[in-house]
């Protein structure tokens, strides 16, 4: 493990309540389609989870974009669907269709995951983390990430994404017993996998709740902010120094609890949420992240220019990691993410 208190990096100080000259800097998804040697890389492998299981590879993709921009942390390269592949569910990423699971639809299906330690699936990731720390600059952050239990099961109950995430929402409540066994089974998985990644170099942790805003206000406490307190604290008892962030996406005015009570060290805020509901409601709890719109970037120009002055001025003058409001989108011309960074930089 490494010593994550003798770097200099932006995020990790941020992340720890300190203010730092200029905000640290990543972008969610800043590996992938947007960028034509990945595109390049891609064409080398048949399927996307060859590519997240070639340390090699993944390696060389999670440092594509450091190489071009000047940004604080590498994302590991990987996905939050990894893990339902690793408890035995078969998961395919079809080209242009996202990805597709055999759904898990009762009781029965749960019930015939895979419980044992799903270590031959992850040993790539850990190993693609140990080659990244090695080659990365010591100050730049690596992150280690994994999907929230409820987001990961709204993808293995569907088989796939899904409108409005009814199909989990539904068994959710028609037999919450077995539900919650799916729930718990994550929530093992994940933190064990997280508390692994850790071991192989990341200095910081994500969780992905890309979903949690489906959830009504009862579910979301105990689906979303009980799974990830859960999940938190495990890997809390392990590795108790690593910051982690919480990205609770389209949770509106449920991100303050999800804050107080996840044990979460920072939050993430997607697009929706307004920079005043931010900084009043969520920055006087902890560090926040985001949340310029993926959109906007795409688009760029004086109007990406305007927003970051307002999302800088907003929370720049208390712990505040810049990022986008959601993940980027593969048809973000490189030259906008320049211009993003000197944006931020020349605050
Ligand atoms: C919901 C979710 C997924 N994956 C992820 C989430 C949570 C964040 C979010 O809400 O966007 C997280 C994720 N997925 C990927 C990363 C890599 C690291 C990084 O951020 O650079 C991360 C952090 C790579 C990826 N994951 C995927 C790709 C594209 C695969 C390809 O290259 O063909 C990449 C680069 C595939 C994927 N994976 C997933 C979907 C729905 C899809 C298909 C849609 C799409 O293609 O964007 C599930």
């Amino acid at each position: 493990m490494l010593d994550t208190q003798s770097t200099n990096n932006r995020l990790l100080r941020a992340l720890k309540g300190e203010l730092t000259e200029t905000p640290p800097l990543w972008l969610m998804r800043q590996a992938g389609r947007y960028l034509p040697e990945y595109r390049e890389i891609r064409t080398k492998v048949g399927s996307f989870l060859e590519l997240c299981g070639t340390p090699e590879l993944a390696a060389e993709v999670t440092l594509q974009p450091l190489r071009r921009f000047d940004l604080d942390a590498a994302i590991i390269f990987s996905d939050i669907l990894i893990v339902p592949f690793a408890l035995g569910q078969q998961v395919e990423f079809v080209k242009g269709e996202g990805p597709k699971l055999d759904p898990i639809t009762d009781g029965k299906a749960i019930a015939k995951l895979e419980r044992k330690a799903a270590g031959d699936t992850f040993a790539p990731v850990y190993e693609a983390l140990r080659r990244v720390r090695a080659e990365l600059d010591p100050d730049t952050a690596l992150i280690g990430f994994c999907g929230a239990p409820w987001t990961v099961a709204t993808y293995m109950i569907a088989g796939g994404g899904s409108k409005d995430q009814a199909e989990a929402r539904a068994l959710a409540y028609s037999d919450p017993e077995a539900f919650a066994g799916l729930i718990d089974l994550l929530v093992d998985v994940s933190a064990g996998y997280l508390i692994e990644q850790v071991k192989a170099g990341a200095q910081v942790l994500q969780i992905f709740d890309s979903w949690s805003g489906s959830l009504a206000e009862d579910e979301f406490a105990r689906w979303s902010i009980g799974a990830t307190k859960a999940l938190v604290a495990k890997v809390k008892a392990e590795v108790p120094d690593v910051p982690i962030i919480g990205f609770p996406k389209g949770a509106g005015p449920s991100a303050i609890p999800y804050a107080r009570r996840t044990g979460i060290d920072a939050i993430g805020c997607d697009t929706s949420l307004p920079l005043r509901f931010i900084a009043d409601n969520l920055q006087n709890l902890m560090p926040v992240q985001g949340n310029l719109d993926p959109v906007l970037l795409m688009a760029g120009g004086e109007h990406l220019d305007r927003r970051v002055g307002q999302i800088l001025e907003a929370l720049g003058d208390r712990p505040f990691v810049f990022n986008l409001g959601h993940g980027i989108l593969p048809q973000t011309p490189p030259e906008h993410v320049s211009r993003l960074v000197s944006l931020v930089r020349s605050k």
